[in-house]
């Protein structure tokens, strides 16, 4: 591969004798790798996963021997797995070993929604999740990624950084998987080599202490900051780090590394940090850097001193005092509050429904808890989401159980024959796992799969591209 000349003499002062073996590496193939969803992965246990090895610093990645057409294989449809980069599932260790009570977990940068599928399998049982996307389409592709998953507690916005400051002192930890030159991701993406030059790296470097600046306040004293980035230049990397402890007000923080997972340290010894490089690790090129805040000080200056508040506050959104209509969909319906927003019921775990509601009213929510479903005139239209979820009470509907071919069709939303299926309202499931809703009417059952989710191709593989073995 032709790397950019200024990005040569960049890596060379940093690797020294190392920098051919780097290059090399950084020419050569991406390794394969993906996430079990343990919170649907229980019934097939990690060694029904075809050839594969552990991601050595995550409970749940697992390496391939070669890339399947996951495309095709409706378990990752039904969020049984996400495809996922092995060096990014380090936040995964980093939350295991460092947030050991119930947390409110703000993920800023959060699309496509990687480093979201890892805190949520590694934060504790009682957190909360608000995953943040400031580019629209990709808020959206987030909102896909984590309905997939089924976790209940979690909200997801489309909102910039400054947005957070009217809420001073809400997140435990906040992660800033920063937009950054992307030289890690120079073997998976050309594009990424095409568009780099120095001044980029500079532009990037200056909108992540932007970026940093903006989302300090909503951070509690005391709370831990996760800034990561996938390039390899110190500029935004240790130069940045080192600005945080600066200017803002923060210590690092360390976590144990194990010899054998290859992990650098930072290349500064003023900062604290991890550095994934290709020729050492198998995984794509990472910088994370851990801080935790200063109890009190300096952190509000940066706002001028005061407690910034948006001035778009929506109208509260009522909670329902009859349940009876609902509670039934769910498995632990006690756990939730059901509250109405138009027509769409949403259901909200109870210890955080206060903190999601002020949150929806000042901020742009794409989606927040479980969406149940739409109401529309006498009928209750359920919700792929509520499908999806893992506190889908599956007595609530009749389940109508699908081969291969059958699950196919429905991902790619064609209308399917249901043979001897009871009439209304179905949960396809394949390998006892749900795929969606469809409404069944007699000669044909109407596909409720999201339109924006299906399977575009109409090629089907010859092999049937499944990553578990029965
Ligand atoms: C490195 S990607 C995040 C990857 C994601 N954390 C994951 O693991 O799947 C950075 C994200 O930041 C978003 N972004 C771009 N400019 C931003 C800004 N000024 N403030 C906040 N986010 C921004 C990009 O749209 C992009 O989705």
């Amino acid at each position: 591969m032709n790397f950019p000349p200024d990005f040569i003499s960049s890596v060379r002062p940093l690797l020294g004798s190392e920098t051919e073996l780097f290059l090399s590496a950084l020419s050569g193939d991406a390794s394969v790798s993906l996430r079990l969803n343990p919170s649907k992965a229980v019934r097939n246990p990690m060694e029904s996963v075809f050839p594969s090895k552990r991601v050595p610093w995550s409970q749940w990645g697992l390496y391939l021997e070669e890339r399947p057409a996951f495309t095709f294989d409706p378990l990752f449809h039904a969020g049984y797995y996400y495809v996922q980069e092995a060096s990014s599932m380090f936040v995964e260790h980093v939350v295991r070993e460092l947030v050991t009570e119930p947390a409110v977990c703000l993920d800023l940068c959060a699309a496509p929604g990687g480093k979201s599928v890892s805190l949520l399998s590694a934060l504790p049982e009682g957190s909360l999740l608000v995953g943040n996307e400031l580019v629209r389409q990709r808020a959206h592709v987030l909102s896909e990624t984590i309905s997939k998953l089924g976790y209940a507690n979690v909200l997801v916005t489309n909102n910039m950084a400054k947005d957070f400051s009217a809420f001073p002192h809400l997140f435990d930890l906040v992660l800033v998987d920063a937009p950054c030159s992307g030289e890690g991701m120079f073997r998976k993406d050309e594009i990424a080599v095409e568009e780099w030059s120095m001044q980029n790296v500079e532009m990037c470097a200056v909108r992540q202490r932007d970026i940093l600046n903006d989302i300090w306040p909503a951070l509690k004293p005391g709370g831990l900051l996760i800034f990561s980035t996938c390039t390899y230049n110190t500029l935004e990397n240790e130069e940045n780090a080192f600005w945080i402890a600066r200017e803002l007000g923060a210590e690092f923080v360390s976590v144990t590394t194990d010899k054998g997972w290859g992990v650098s340290s930072s290349l500064d010894k003023r900062v604290k940090g991890y550095r994934f490089f290709p020729h050492k690790t198998q995984g794509e090129g990472l910088f994370v850097t851990i801080l935790r805040k200063a109890e009190a000080g300096a952190e509000d200056a940066t706002v001028g001193g005061q407690r910034v508040r948006s001035k778009n506050k929506k109208k509260p959104l009522p909670f329902m005092k009859d349940r009876s209509a609902y509670a039934n969909l769910l498995l632990h319906p006690d756990s939730f509050i059901f509250m109405e927003d138009g027509n769409r019921i949403f259901a909200l775990p109870v210890e955080y429904s206060e903190v999601i509601v002020t949150l929806n009213e000042r901020l742009k929510t794409v989606s927040m808890g479980i969406e149940l479903g739409e109401k529309k005139g006498k009928d209750f239209i359920p919700s792929h989401m509520l499908a999806m979820s893992r506190e889908l009470n599956l007595s609530a509907y009749p389940i109508y159980e699908v081969v291969y071919e059958e699950a196919v069709s429905y991902l790619r939303r064609e209308s399917i024959i249901l043979a001897d299926a009871p009439k209304g309202y179905l949960i396809l499931t394949y390998k006892g796992e749900p795929l969606g809703f469809v409404k069944n009417i007699g000669n044909r059952a109407n596909n409720l799969y999201p339109n924006e989710w299906r399977i575009r191709s109409g090629h089907l593989p010859e092999k049937k591209a499944e990553i578990f073995t029965p």
